[in-house]
């Protein structure tokens, strides 16, 4: 299936002085992917994502949003896009549906079902009269989504969205995230430094290392570059196999009567180990092998053979 390019950029590089800090990019993500781009700090991850939502120019190169490239066509093509690189201050002694009121008004949006819908979208419909002075810097952040959200974007391209946050709000940033893009069609673009918790949301990944796209990959291409996989010990591993199989269309390697092994929808696991047991199996063990990640993202970004991925 031919998906719908939404971002493809051609060779381009960002010049700061005397710092290169992009070098000839070249990146592709088609409609409906969660990609992911990953890279240690100061790879170029905020520099790229500017140069897209025109905050910045490339010094080189040129993009093509929705397939439309030039200044004139680019610019209309950015009213589809949203972004929370650079998103008006919140007012801190309003609400949360204040804020988003005061932003659609000046937006020249007057819709109040629509600020509810916002707010609904990223879990902030039960914040009542509270400040956003007294805002968690989760709900800061997703008070930040909801007003990126107002023109209702296509594209969202979101920068470390869940760098600071505590466990609970870097869970409830991942399923805004994957709400938006699986239910309303948005594709995303997100950035992180940490390959394990991009895993845990991204369809597609580039990794960036100074300022270099060193590869780019499915999160298929990504399990089995890594050898993730879920690995179970139960009873019956022909019958669990074909159990799963059933409900989850998944295929499962059987490596004896009893172990199995499972390289796709590893997000799958606890829904995987529910079936089984009221399916009547007799799980003894059920793991995700999936601490290479890490590793896999060291090997590449320090391979001094990493030019190989990049065109010249
Ligand atoms: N305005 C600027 N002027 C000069 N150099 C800059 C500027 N912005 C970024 N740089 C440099 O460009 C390089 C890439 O920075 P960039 O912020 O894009 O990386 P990053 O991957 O987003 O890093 P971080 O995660 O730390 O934000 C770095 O060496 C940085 O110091």
């Amino acid at each position: 299936m031919n998906n719908k390019v939404v971002l493809e950029t051609f060779q381009i590089s960002k010049q700061y002085g005397n710092t290169k800090a992009l070098h000839d990019v070249n990146l592709k993500i088609e409609e409906g992917q969660i990609y992911g781009l990953i890279g240690l700090n100061g790879s170029g991850k905020s520099t790229f994502m500017r140069i897209v939502c025109g905050l910045i120019s490339a010094t080189e190169g040129h993009i093509e949003l929705y397939g439309k490239s030039g200044n004139a066509d680019l610019q209309k093509q950015r009213s589809r896009l949203g972004q929370t690189i650079e998103t008006p201050a919140l007012y801190l002694e309003m609400t949360a549906y204040e804020n988003v009121m005061v932003q659609m008004t000046l937006a020249g949006i007057s819709d109040k079902k629509k600020v509810k819908e916002v707010l609904r979208r990223v879990g902030l419909t039960d914040t009542g009269n509270k400040k956003a002075k007294n805002f968690s810097l989760g709900m800061k952040q997703r008070l930040a989504l909801a007003i990126a959200l107002i023109t209702e974007p296509k594209f969202l391209i979101l920068d470390e969205p869940t760098n600071g946050l505590d466990p609970v709000g870097i869970i409830e940033t991942r399923d805004i995230i994957k709400t938006l893009a699986q239910e309303y069609g948005l594709t995303i673009l997100l950035s992180s430094h940490l390959l394990d918790e991009l895993s845990q949301i991204a369809t597609h990944y580039g990794i960036l290392h100074q300022g270099k796209l060193v590869t780019q990959l499915s999160g298929d291409e990504l399990l089995k570059a890594t050898n993730q996989y879920i690995h179970i010990i139960c009873d019956d591993a022909i019958a669990s196999a074909e159990i799963l199989n059933a409900a989850f269309s998944v295929k499962c390697e059987v490596h004896s009567n009893t172990e199995l092994r499972i390289n796709e929808k590893l997000d799958r696991i606890a829904d995987f180990n529910k079936v089984l047991v009221l399916s009547g199996q007799r799980i003894e063990h059920l793991s995700c092998n999936q601490n290479k990640l890490e590793d896999y993202f060291l090997k590449i970004t320090q391979s001094s053979k990493y030019e190989r991925f990049t065109k010249s």
